[in-house]
């Protein structure tokens, strides 16, 4: 699986944009912001107070009433940090869920060739591990990154009130401490990326192991996976030691800087004491000061490396909205009603990952509405492959494929999928309720017709058998149910042409024999692809078309074909004992 390419700045204006917060939140935001830096920083003024009156000898009284003072500012500064960190809350959700919203959206959007070099799991990574680190530091940078800028200008400016040259000496100090702050930043910066990397690369494997999990134990491929597992998850933890190892580095290089800085503010304030020029309660100022200027700086250390995973997440997201769509959507209807008439004229393709390997080569079929086609041959010829184009999943790298006289190329694709239906053998089923299951999370053509369409391919005892009916949650459905469920889909979407990629695997004859009859009631009246694995099903289409390494080898009408001796698809009758 291919990583997302960086194609667009972190700095994509339209991620940021739906961040963006509305104005009512944001004023409101701004001022608990404002709140929680300007009460905190009226505390040391008042210690200052109590320790120059408490020297001055005065009494219990007012030195109890400037304690109260303290506590109460204490309190509202705390409260004030509460609603920032409430709101910074709400906001940053609010912008984030848009974001995922849109993400979720646009990567539904994108067709199969993007879907086949990117894992869901690393999509899941990117929709809500990218998000969620973008929301975190979204929050984070309101209350951590602002508030604490704002706290430390002014801590300066108080200080600088106080006294010129210790105001002096705290500015240079926190300029040197922010520069190398700075310069530490980029060595958080690319180890912060890889742990990310390889945590989508684990998201990745883990999903896709888990989703074939079935096929892997049947087929004793449990331990090599488990191995291979291992080696990634090795990776990880490498890449997630490295950047916690520089985390702490960072934190403890700080810590020593700060002992430093408190000790030659303390050596500052005792010697300007000493001189005269300053009480002992603006001594203890001073050293307050200098103690709130740590927790900011240490903060901001932390969100460095917030800033990193949320810079690298807008990075990929922004990468993936980037993406667009390989097929360009044109806007001509399919006709809207009707059987559709089905036409491939000269059809080459390519899959984008074979680099240039032909897949199908000079495919020429006709169908006219109504008519139904059978496509037949040995694995891997290209049957799938016809029906992805004639589904418009992917478009012919030669000729053209039309449907109701309409190329694909040109087709809307909205009225591409109402008017053209397939049933796959590998039916997904959801852990939602029946109606949902046959709507697809649409809204509902009411329970009637979804109850008919069950009836229609002999699912209508089963519905009767469900505790909640409709609203039953859809629980361990044997195969053959599986396929009637998207029998039942089809017939609601009432499509003009359907695809069927008839399931191969052997089903039992009560429901094998539903399955028949709700072929033969889809197709009345529609235009029909089947992609046959077992001949026997043939005997309902109009024409057959034998497909060999991507080419047609033989086409015609079903019985003109089974009555010619010397026809492949009268031979394959034979090999498989069917009656011509
Ligand atoms: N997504 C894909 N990317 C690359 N190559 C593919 C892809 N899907 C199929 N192919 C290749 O294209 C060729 C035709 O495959 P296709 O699935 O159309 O055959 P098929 O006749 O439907 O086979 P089967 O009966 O096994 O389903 C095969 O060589 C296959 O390996």
């Amino acid at each position: 699986m291919r990583p997302f390419k960086h194609r667009t700045t972190p700095h994509n204006p339209s991620v940021l944009r739906l961040l963006r917060p509305g104005r009512r939140s944001a004023a409101a935001l701004a001022a608990a912001v404002a709140a929680a830096t300007a009460l905190p920083l009226a505390a040391p003024q008042i210690t200052r107070r109590f320790v120059d009156d408490a020297i001055g000898g005065a009494g219990l009284r007012h030195l109890t009433l400037i304690a109260l003072g303290y506590l109460v500012l204490a309190v509202a500064g705390q409260a004030a940090r509460t609603v920032t960190a409430w709101l910074a809350g709400r906001l940053a959700w609010d912008g984030t869920n848009r974001l995922r919203e849109r993400l979720a959206g646009h990567a539904l959007g994108l067709d199969m060739d993007f879907h086949g070099k990117h894992t869901p799991g690393e999509l899941i990574e990117r929709v809500d591990g990218d998000v969620v680190a973008i929301a975190d530091f979204v929050m984070a940078f309101l209350l951590d990154v602002v508030a604490g800028a704002l706290l430390l200008a002014g801590v300066i400016v108080i200080v600088f009130a106080v006294d010129w040259r210790i105001g002096a000496a705290l500015l240079a100090y926190c300029l040197v401490i922010g520069y190398a702050m700075a310069r530490a930043q980029r060595l958080a910066v690319p180890s912060a990326a890889r742990a990310r990397a390889a945590n989508a690369t684990l998201y990745g494997a883990l999903e896709e192991r888990l989703a074939g999990a079935e096929d892997l134990r049947a087929n004793g491929g449990g331990e090599h996976t488990v191995r291979r597992f291992h080696q990634i998850s090795a990776d990880l933890c490498r890449a997630e030691k490295r950047d916690a190892r520089i985390g702490t580095m960072l934190l403890a290089g700080t810590s020593v800087a700060f002992a430093a800085g408190t000790a030659i503010m303390l050596g500052l304030a005792a010697w300007t004491v000493e001189a005269g020029t300053l009480t002992v309660g603006t001594a203890v100022l001073l050293f307050q000061y200098t103690l709130m200027v740590r927790a900011p700086f240490e903060r901001l250390i932390d969100q460095i490396r917030r800033y990193q995973a949320a810079l690298a997440g807008l990075a990929r997201i922004g990468a993936l909205l980037a993406e667009r769509p390989a097929l360009a959507a044109g806007s001509l209807p399919l006709p809207a009603t009707g059987p559709l008439a089905l036409r491939l004229d000269g059809v080459g393709f390519t899959y984008p990952s074979l680099s240039g390997e032909q897949v199908l080569s000079g495919v020429a079929l006709t169908l006219a509405p109504g008519e139904t086609l059978g496509l037949v041959g040995r694995t891997g010829s290209g049957k799938s492959t016809v029906a992805r184009l004639v589904l418009r999943l992917y478009d012919p790298v030669e000729g053209t494929v039309r449907v109701g006289g309409v190329d694909l190329r040109q087709a809307d694709p909205l009225s591409i999928r109402a008017r053209v239906g397939v049933v796959t053998q590998d039916v997904q089923l959801f852990a939602a309720s029946v109606r949902d299951n046959l709507t697809l999370f649409r809204t509902s053509p009411g329970d009637d017709r979804l109850r008919e369409a069950l009836t229609r391919v002999g699912l209508g005892d089963w519905l009767a058998g469900l505790p909640d009916g409709l609203d039953t949650e859809l629980r361990g459905v044997s195969a053959g149910e599986a396929q009637l469920i998207a029998f039942a889909r089809a017939f609601l979407a009432d499509p003009g042409l359907v695809v069927l990629d008839e399931a191969s695997s052997r089903l039992d004859p009560a429901t094998e024999r539903h399955i028949e009859e709700s072929i033969d009631r889809l197709l009345a009246g529609r235009t029909g692809v089947i992609i046959a694995h077992r001949l026997s099903s043939l005997a309902r289409v109009d024409k057959i078309a034998v497909l060999d390494h991507g080419k047609v080898v033989e086409y015609g009408r079903r019985a003109d074909l089974a009555a010619d001796p010397d026809s492949r698809f009268g031979r394959l009758l034979d090999l498989a004992g069917v009656s011509r």
